[in-house]
C-alpha cells in the first residue's frame, strides 16, 4: 500500500534572507520520512528557485500572484534584494494583500487533496496572520522564525514596550528581558526611535509581532544550547511550544535563485593560494550597504591592516545596490591597482558564493552586517565575526554574539554611524593576529561550530537538541491532524466534510 505522505505548506517573506532559511528548512523536511513540501512565494522567487533546486527535490513550487505597482511600489518588486532601504517596509506592508490569495490557494489545495490537507502552514515571521486561515481550515500553524531568540527576543520587546520612550537617558533596559542587560540609543533603527505605539510602522509591528501569540508553535532557526537566553523569553512571552530546529543551513550547491558574481571555483582557487586562517570575508547581508564615506575608510583600513580580504562590494547607501560598483567613484584612488597588484585582495560585485567562502580554511574572521543566516554560516564553519550591525535585529545579533557567546567584536552601528579607518583597522588586527583575544574568539567559535553539528545529528540512537525539537514540531502538526480525523471537525468547530465533500469515499 502507498504511504500517506504529510503536505507541509511554506510560505517565507520575499527577501532572501528569509527565502534562504525557509528553503534550507523545506529540504530537511522533504528528507524526513512522510513528508512532502509545497513551497509557495510571488510568480518571480519561484521563477528563481525553479533552477536552484537539487535535481532529486520532490519540493513542490507553487506561485501567489502579487503586483507590486499596485502598492505604490516599481514595477516587478517581488524581493527586498531589489529595494532600496527606505522602501522596505512599504514593501512588508504591501505583502498584507496576500491574505485573500493565500486564503484560495489553501483553500483550493485542501479541495484538491481530498483526503489529506495539508498537515501544517509554516509561515514567515512577517506573517503572523496565516494563523487565521490555518485555523479556519483546521490546519496546524507554525511560525518560522529565520532569526536567533535572543536577537529577536529584544526586538519583540522593543517594539512591545519601546522601553526608550520612557527615560531621558541614553541607555536603557528591557522591562521583560532583564537579562539582557543594558541597551543603548544607538542600537535602535531610526522607526524604532522615533516609534510612539501610535505611528504607522509601530501600529504595523506591533500587530504583526501580537500575532505570534495566535500560533501553534514557533520554530526558530537556532540551536537550544547557544541561545537559551532568548528561546526562555519566547517560551514565557508566548506560552507556546517553541523549537529550536536550527540551523537550517543550505548547502554551498543550492544557491536560492541568485547567480554569483564570481564564479565559485575562481574564488576557491583564489583562496588555496592563501595560507590558512589569513583572509578576512567582508559582506553586508543580500539587502544591506555601507555609506560611501564607510566604503573609503574600510578600504583604507584593509590597505593598513595588510590582511588578504575577499569583499562583496555594492553601491553605497543612496545608489541602486543592484548596480555597477563604481571602483574608481567610490574607493580610493588607485586601491583595486594595488590590490589586484599586490593578490591581497578580491573585490566581488553583487553577489559571492558565501557558504562556499565562509567553509575554506583560508578564512580566518567575517566581517558581518549579523543577519542571522551570516552568523550561522559564519559559526558552523567556526569562523568568528567582526560586526557593523546596520538594521534590524542585527544590532542585538552582535551584542548577544560579543556578550554571551564571546565570538564578535563590534566595529560599527547603524546606517549614519562614521567609522574611522585606524579604528576598524585595530578590530581587524585584534581578531585576525595571535592576540589573546583573537585566539580566545576562534577557540569559542569552533566550539559553537561543534554543538551545532551535535544538535542536528541524529544516528546511532544519539538524537542531538535540533533533531529531537523537529520530531516534537512534527509530532504536535499530526496529532492535531489525528485529532481531526478522529472528530472529523476542526478546532473552529467547522465540519472538515464541508471543507472536503469526498473524504468519505
Ligand atoms: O553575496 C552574498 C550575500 C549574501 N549571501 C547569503 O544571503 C544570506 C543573507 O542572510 P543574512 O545574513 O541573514 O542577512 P539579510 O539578508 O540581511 O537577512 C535578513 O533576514 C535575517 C534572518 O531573519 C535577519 O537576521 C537580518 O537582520 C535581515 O536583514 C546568507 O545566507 C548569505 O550566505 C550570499 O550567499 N552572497
Amino acid at each position: 500500500m502507498a504511504e500517506t505522505k504529510h503536505n507541509v505548506v511554506m510560505i517565507p517573506f520575499m527577501a532572501q534572507g528569509h527565502i534562504i532559511p525557509f528553503l534550507a528548512l523545506a529540504l530537511q523536511l522533504e528528507q524526513r520520512k512522510g513528508c512532502t513540501v509545497t513551497f509557495v512565494n510571488t510568480p518571480l522567487n519561484i521563477q528563481k528557485l525553479r533552477s536552484s533546486l537539487p535535481r532529486n527535490s520532490s519540493i513542490h513550487l507553487l506561485e501567489i500572484p502579487f503586483n507590486s505597482s499596485d502598492y505604490g511600489l516599481p514595477p516587478d518588486t517581488e524581493n527586498t534584494d531589489s529595494l532600496p532601504h527606505d522602501l522596505i517596509l512599504n514593501f512588508l506592508q504591501s505583502s498584507l494583500a496576500l491574505k485573500p490569495v493565500f486564503r484560495k490557494l489553501i483553500s483550493d489545495l485542501v479541495h484538491e487533496s481530498c483526503g489529506q490537507p495539508p498537515v501544517c502552514i509554516i509561515t514567515d515571521m512577517f506573517f503572523s496572520w496565516c494563523a487565521e486561515i490555518a485555523h479556519e481550515f483546521g490546519i496546524f500553524h507554525a511560525i518560522f522564525c529565520g532569526g536567533g531568540g535572543y536577537g529577536f527576543a529584544c526586538c519583540f520587546s522593543l517594539w512591545l514596550n519601546l522601553p526608550h520612550r520612557n527615560t531621558d537617558s541614553e541607555e536603557f533596559t528591557l522591562p521583560d528581558f532583564q537579562e539582557a542587560s543594558k541597551f543603548h540609543a544607538t542600537q535602535l533603527t531610526k522607526h524604532l526611535r522615533n516609534a510612539d505605539g501610535r505611528d504607522s510602522i509601530s501600529v504595523f509591528q506591533r500587530k504583526m509581532l501580537r500575532g505570534w501569540y495566535n500560533a501553534d508553535g514557533i520554530l526558530m532557526n537556532t540551536v537550544e544550547e547557544l541561545d537559551k537566553l532568548g528561546l526562555t523569553y519566547f517560551r514565557r512571552k508566548i506560552g507556546r511550544p517553541v523549537w529550536p530546529i536550527g540551523p537550517a543551513l543550505l548547502s554551498s550547491r543550492t544557491r536560492a535563485g541568485k547567480a554569483t558574481g564570481i564564479a565559485p571555483d575562481v574564488c576557491e582557487k583564489w583562496l588555496d593560494t592563501k595560507p590558512l586562517n589569513s583572509v578576512l570575508y567582508i559582506s553586508f547581508g543580500s539587502q544591506n550597504t555601507l555609506s560611501e564615506s564607510n566604503i573609503v575608510q574600510l578600504a583604507m583600513a584593509l590597505e593598513a591592516s595588510s590582511v588578504n580580504f575577499i569583499w562583496v562590494v555594492r553601491p553605497p547607501l543612496g545608489f541602486d545596490i543592484n548596480s555597477e560598483f563604481k571602483a574608481k567613484e567610490w574607493l580610493p584612488e588607485g586601491f583595486e591597482e594595488r590590490i589586484k597588484a599586490s593578490g591581497r585582495g578580491l573585490l566581488v560585485q553583487k553577489w559571492a558564493p558565501q557558504v562556499e567562502i565562509l567553509s575554506h580554511g583560508a578564512i580566518a574572521a567575517f566581517l558581518s552586517h549579523c543577519g542571522w543566516n551570516s552568523t550561522l554560516e559564519a559559526l558552523s564553519c567556526g569562523v568568528p565575526i567582526i560586526g557593523w550591525p546596520q538594521a534590524a535585529e542585527q544590532f542585538y545579533n552582535a551584542k548577544f554574539l560579543e556578550e554571551e557567546i564571546g565570538v564578535c567584536v563590534e566595529v560599527g552601528r547603524g546606517l549614519t554611524c562614521e567609522v574611522r579607518h585606524d579604528a576598524i583597522a585595530r578590530k581587524i588586527e585584534l581578531v585576525m593576529n595571535e592576540t589573546e583575544k583573537g585566539i580566545e574568539m576562534r577557540r569559542r567559535a569552533c566550539d559553537v561550530r561543534d554543538m551545532m553539528k551535535e544538535a542536528i545529528k541524529a544516528e546511532k540512537g544519539f538524537v542531538g537538541s535540533s533533531a529531537k525539537a523537529m520530531d516534537e514540531f512534527l509530532n504536535a502538526a499530526m496529532l492535531m491532524r489525528k485529532d481531526i480525523d478522529t472528530s472529523t471537525r476542526v478546532p473552529n468547530g467547522e465540519v472538515l466534510k464541508q471543507l472536503c465533500p469526498c473524504r468519505d469515499g
